[in-house]
């Protein structure tokens, strides 16, 4: 079987090197020729477990090329992104519909064409199914058409691209039946056949449901430090309850999906999805929570060493990053910021010596596993004043240094 996969992210090239060390030949396409030319370098340019190691393989064993065109093939998927319309919430289908359109020379009767991108709801019917129509392409005839929505978890994609339960959204039973045989290649999870309008809704369910919980999490933390209660060991209490998981609360839900695909339900229901909106507005309000506090904690006259930008520990993806949104509210109140992330390139960004010399406060925006033992001797040495606002509660409890987070932030007013 030769698949042809139009994005090469975090979604695309995990997928093209599961399919091509199971056998299939795959061409890995993206627009962005840096990307291709990386790639064909045997470099991959994303940061993610085992990635690295299952690329080199499968462009040793000639499984694998990526290019920056498509080419005939027995399979399309595309994985390209889905960001969000500013201006009403809703999709932004643009990048799908011209990676559609980049294929559809390519296209020959018996294709299947997968959307694995991430989409609103009643996309694929109202949107995707008609650009393949208005070439003439019967669909569950000519080709075959599904939905196929990705839930791996950044970090852990391998691993889940192989084991996860995969759900089929075809628009004919027939397109779901030959989409789930490509997925049979690798997938050792239950895979469950449905329409498009219903795998859909599902994918951006799955992410409305975390996202309301983490706002749980993040509602209690605010109601907790206005009562002067310790949110933490609530949670941890509650969370001893056999029915009940309250999230963690942080300093904002970031990321290309958490952050996003909700807005996907409320744009087509306003109405209705009043629960859901009312999630992504206090999940979006974390960041100025975190500036109110660290205005309480020191004044605008001291440095701040902010330690994380990524919007999530270990990985180096800056989407929708709340950590960058806290950079640019503290910016405006005049405070002095380093910052340092051992997980991103930037010219700006300093060492872990360099970033904790002479600054009053250092604020943790993500739980990298290098910040689970931050070396305390140093910071005393070298901080003005040694302190810590931890907003993602990793760090080390010290006696030396003073560490505040969403236990005991009543503990500042
Ligand atoms: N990242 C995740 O954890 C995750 C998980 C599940 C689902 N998704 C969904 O998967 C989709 C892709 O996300 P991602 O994180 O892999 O994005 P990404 O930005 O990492 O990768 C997308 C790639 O597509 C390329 N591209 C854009 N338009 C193109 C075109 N017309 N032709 C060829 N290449 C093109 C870009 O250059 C980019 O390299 C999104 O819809 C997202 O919501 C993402
Ligand atoms: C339903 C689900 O599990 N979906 C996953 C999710 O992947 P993700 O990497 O975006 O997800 P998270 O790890 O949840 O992080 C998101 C943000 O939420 C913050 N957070 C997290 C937990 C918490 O208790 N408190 C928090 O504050 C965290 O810091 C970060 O900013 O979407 C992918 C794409 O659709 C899916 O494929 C993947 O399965």
């Amino acid at each position: 079987m030769k698949l042809c996969i139009i994005g090469q992210g975090y979604i695309g090239l995990p997928t093209a090197g599961l399919f091509a060390d199971n056998g299939c030949n795959v061409v890995g396409v993206d627009i962005n020729e840096e990307v291709v030319k990386s790639l064909n370098n045997n470099r991959i340019h994303i940061e993610e477990k085992g990635l690295q190691e299952l690329i080199s393989r499968v462009i040793s064993n000639g499984k694998y090329t990526a290019s920056a065109s498509p080419q005939e093939s027995d399979v399309f998927i595309i994985t390209v992104p889905t960001p969000v319309n500013n201006k009403n919430y809703s999709c932004d289908l643009s990048y799908v519909e011209s990676a559609c359109k980049s294929i559809i020379q390519y296209i020959k009767k018996g294709n299947i064409v997968i959307i694995e991108s991430t989409i609103a709801p009643m996309s694929t019917n109202k949107y995707i199914k008609p650009i393949f129509e208005e070439e003439g392409f019967k669909i569950g005839e000519d080709i075959y058409l599904a939905h196929c929505p990705e839930r791996v978890l950044p970090g852990k994609i391998i691993e889940e691209l192989v084991n996860n339960d995969r759900i089929i959204g075809g628009i004919t039973p027939k397109c779901s039946e030959k989409a789930a045989k490509v997925y049979e290649t690798f997938v050792k999870g239950e895979i469950f056949k449905t329409e498009a309008k219903t795998a859909e809704m599902s994918k951006c369910m799955e992410n409305t449901f975390r996202d309301v919980n983490i706002a749980l999490a993040n509602e209690l933390t605010k109601i907790c430090s206005t009562l002067g209660v310790n949110a933490l060991d609530v949670i941890k209490l509650a969370n001893k309850h056999p029915r009940v998981n309250i999230h963690s609360p942080g300093p904002g839900v970031g990321g290309h999906c958490l952050a996003i695909d909700p807005y996907f339900i409320y744009a087509e229901d306003p109405e209705n999805a009043k629960l859901i909106k009312r999630a992504r507005d206090i999940n979006s309000s974390m960041p100025q929570f975190v500036v109110e506090n660290v205005k309480k904690i020191i004044k605008n006259d001291e440095k701040i060493a902010i330690l994380g930008t990524s919007y999530k520990g270990n990985t180096d993806d800056l989407r929708e990053s709340p950590a960058i949104k806290i950079i640019n509210l503290l910016e405006k109140e005049g405070y002095s910021l380093k910052i340092h992330d051992p997980h991103i390139t930037n010219p700006s960004y300093v060492s872990f010596e360099e970033v904790i010399e002479d600054v009053s406060l250092c604020l943790i925006l993500a739980d990298h596993e290098e910040f689970k033992e931050l070396d305390y001797e140093l910071m005393k040495v070298k901080m003005k004043n040694p302190i810590v606002f931890d907003t993602k509660n990793i760090v080390k409890k010290s006696d030396d240094i003073k560490i505040i987070d969403y236990g005991n932030l009543n503990k500042l007013i």
